[in-house]
């Protein structure tokens, strides 16, 4: 096997413990540099880099966001798939285990198509509170840029038929896939030759070659002997001499394998180390093997126990399955595959889950510029975008609020599954963004969408007395590493906190501008594309701490992994168990979190708790409660965000501030992250206190 094919993203289902088998089966083949320059090595062995690994069958001109709708049964609870109506020849189903590899697509190229649009996670990393209260666009600037031009006129007859969801049969022909493996294979075997020369090139080149039998046998006889943990003896050695990276990740590997005790011979580990220093380690070389900062790793290996969180971190190192969601108010699904199929494009239903999901494993033509694109028939978007949507459930007729909603993935999906009917107030902060997310309204033929651009946090002051709403949240994007590999490296814990202060203002926002009195609705959905506890579960569990009216109910969809109830000596509310989360190494889907609240009637609990905020003088319709102004109450995060602050001063500027006793304890800085450097200087002048 290949180096690449370590990269090859696997199928839905958890990987551990098949990188350790495919490694060790590979170790022989392999002849990796010695290096002492961890980036050239990183070159020379073409580690896993987001969209390197195989070349793009799917083009698109648009880099979409992923941020998209899915699609369900227009009524609420149908998940059923349809059988398929009309056979389609030119479709080749394939094998489950060869899908990803079709699938595949060079993230950072620019001809490629992205899952998504590329995610512009510009977060403003401001100093002053003030930008998170007050700063509109001091905020992570959130994902997937539309770049579309504007769409044509929609069709007249739009509304004319109820559309069906209904799919064509496919063939199957398994051979063509086995021919592509071949082509893959021997791409592989080249790139080995290159790593090899590349390795001639370095020093001590011959003594790695010798060498290569010999760590056959330490990788199968005595790992334990044969590593040491540099990160924690002393890592100026590695340093100094350098390290290769195909060592790194012979490490890495056989780390994973003691520190998840599950192997007898390879959990002894490194006589006299504890297993904490063993995470140590396994943490640096992530860290060093994939390219993060030591912070991420840390903050995101507490997530997984050793096995999974290698699993997701290589599945950062691959792009997700190009999906696009049919647009029921232009098309039917099985209308739309047979068009693209007619174009030569290769693809299949998303899933039973989805009734308008298509996955595209390759097209000849760029799948953001076919003319069923540009006419609205389809949105470029993730599988995971479109869950939050299903969640929501929105019922013909409602109101529904989109309180971050640009470019639109979201929105369109949801005008759709009101049959244009109702109406959807789109917001967005960002004014720039809202040309996108009205563009995507145009051509995708939604006529009940409104698009105004507030800063969400005057929602309901602006407006009120919504059936729905959908916080589909501004997040660091932990769970799209695949397409923004620049999470990898620009995120701090300050980046952290000010985002999870932002989310719980924002959630309060929603929940209060619900109509409690909805005869159909009255449900809030939260989401983030962040895999971090922080931006879901604590938010969560804060909204229901402040709004004790508010309930978490089932997200009714059909899969993911059940929501942290404690994380870390934090017991959260044991409801929180109904959200869900996703995983790219569980669900081949980009990380993901949905939950569901329902807004009850304000009890006297509720009121008294809320008492003193001001009521709004909007308008407001019959029958529906009076909105209230969200009043955040900072008090729990400001303690946490002037710590942060002081960590950050004394971090990058060298400015030591003394510790606000008042203060919450600050998180125990990662331990192996070497982040913390000492002042600069102790002498601090008044001028860059106050900055
Ligand atoms: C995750 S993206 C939304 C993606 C969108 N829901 C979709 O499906 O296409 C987050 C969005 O939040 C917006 N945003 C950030 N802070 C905001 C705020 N305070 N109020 C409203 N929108 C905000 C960003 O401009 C960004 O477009």
């Amino acid at each position: 096997m290949g180096r690449k094919a370590r990269n090859k993203q696997a199928p839905p289902t958890p990987l551990p413990g098949s990188d350790l088998d495919k490694s060790k089966k590979s170790k022989g083949k392999k002849k990796a540099p010695s290096t002492a320059n961890p980036a050239k090595a990183v070159k020379a062995t073409s580690l896993p880099t987001p969209g390197k690994a195989r070349k793009p069958r799917v083009k698109a001109v648009d880099r979409v966001d992923d941020d998209s709708d899915a699609e369900e049964a227009l009524q609420q609870g149908d998940w059923s798939d349809e059988e398929d109506e009309v056979p389609v020849k030119n479709a080749k189903k394939q094998p489950k285990e060869k899908k990803g590899k079709k699938a595949k697509a060079a993230a950072d190229s620019d001809d490629d198509l992205d899952n998504g649009p590329a995610k512009e996670l510009v977060f403003t990393d401001s100093e002053d509170e003030a930008d998170i209260n007050g700063g509109k666009e001091s905020l992570p600037a959130g994902l997937h840029d539309f770049d579309l031009d504007e769409a044509p006129e929609e069709d007249d007859d739009e509304d004319d038929e109820v559309l069906g969801d209904e799919f064509p049969e496919f063939d199957v022909e398994d051979d063509e896939f086995m021919e592509e493996d071949d082509e893959a294979d021997s791409a592989f075997a080249s790139d080995e030759e290159d790593a090899d020369g590349d390795a001639a090139m370095a020093e001590g080149d011959d003594e790695d070659d010798d060498e290569d039998g010999a760590i056959q046998t330490n990788l199968e006889d005595d790992l334990e002997e044969s590593y040491t943990l540099p990160a924690v003896d002393g890592i100026e050695e590695e340093h100094e001499h350098g390290v290769s990276l195909r060592d790194v990740e012979q490490r890495m590997r056989w780390l994973v394998g003691v520190c998840s005790g599950k192997d007898d011979k390879t959990s002894i580990g490194v006589p006299g180390k504890s297993r904490s220093d063993h995470l140590v380690q396994l943490e640096h070389d992530i860290a060093t093997y994939f390219g993060y900062n030591h912070f991420l790793v840390n903050k995101l290996m507490r997530l997984f126990t050793a096995d999974e969180a290698l699993a997701f971190f290589e599945s950062n190192e691959s792009p997700r399955p190009v999906t696009i969601r049919a647009n029921t108010l232009r098309t039917r699904r099985r209308d739309l595959a047979q068009a693209l199929i007619n174009r030569g494009a290769n693809l299949e239903p998303i899933g039973k889950w989805s009734k308008v999901g298509l996955q595209v494993f390759e097209s000849p033509v760029p799948i953001g510029a076919t003319p069923e694109y540009l006419a609205g028939h389809y949105m470029l978007q993730a599988a995971s975008s479109f869950l939050p949507v299903i969640a929501l459930a929105p019922q013909p007729g409602e109101r529904v609020l989109d309180m971050a909603s640009a470019p639109g993935g979201k929105t369109t999906y949801i005008s759709a599954l009101l049959q244009n009917t109702g109406v959807v107030f789109a917001n967005d902060s960002n004014k720039a963004r809202t040309k996108s997310l009205t563009a995507n309204v145009h051509r995708m033929g939604c006529k009940n969408v409104v698009v105004c651009n507030y800063d969400a946090r005057e929602f309901p002051r602006v407006m009120g007395g919504f059936d729905r709403v959908l916080l589909d949240a501004p997040c660091s994007g932990t769970g799209v590493i695949s397409k923004d590999a620049s999470v990898k490296v620009n995120k701090s814990e300050r980046d952290f906190q000010l985002l999870a202060h932002l989310q719980k203002q924002l959630i309060l926002c929603a929940l209060d501008s619900v109509n409690a009195n909805s005869a159909t609705g009255g449900y809030v959905v939260y989401s983030t594309c962040s895999v971090t506890v922080d931006e879901n579960e604590s938010v969560v569990d804060y909204a229901l701490r402040k709004r004790p009216h508010c309930k978490l109910v089932s997200t009714g969809l059909e899969f993911g992994v059940e929501g942290f109830t404690s994380f870390e000596g934090k017991h959260f509310n044991p409801t929180v168990n109904l959200t869900r989360r996703y995983y790219p190494h569980k669900h081949n889907m980009d990380g993901f979190f949905v939950a569901k609240f329902k807004v009850g009637k304000r009890g006297k609990k509720a009121t008294e708790a809320e008492e003193e905020e001001e009521v709004t003088g909007d308008i407001v319709p019959e029958g529906q409660e009076e909105p209230k102004k969200a009043v955040f109450d900072a008090a729990e995060d400001d303690a946490i965000i002037k710590e942060g602050k002081r960590v950050h001063l004394l971090k990058t500027k060298g400015i030591k501030i003394a510790k606000d006793k008042s203060a919450a304890p600050a998180k125990a800085a990662p331990s192996s992250s070497g982040q913390i450097k000492t002042a600069k200087s102790k002498k601090v002048t008044e001028k860059r206190r106050q900055k």
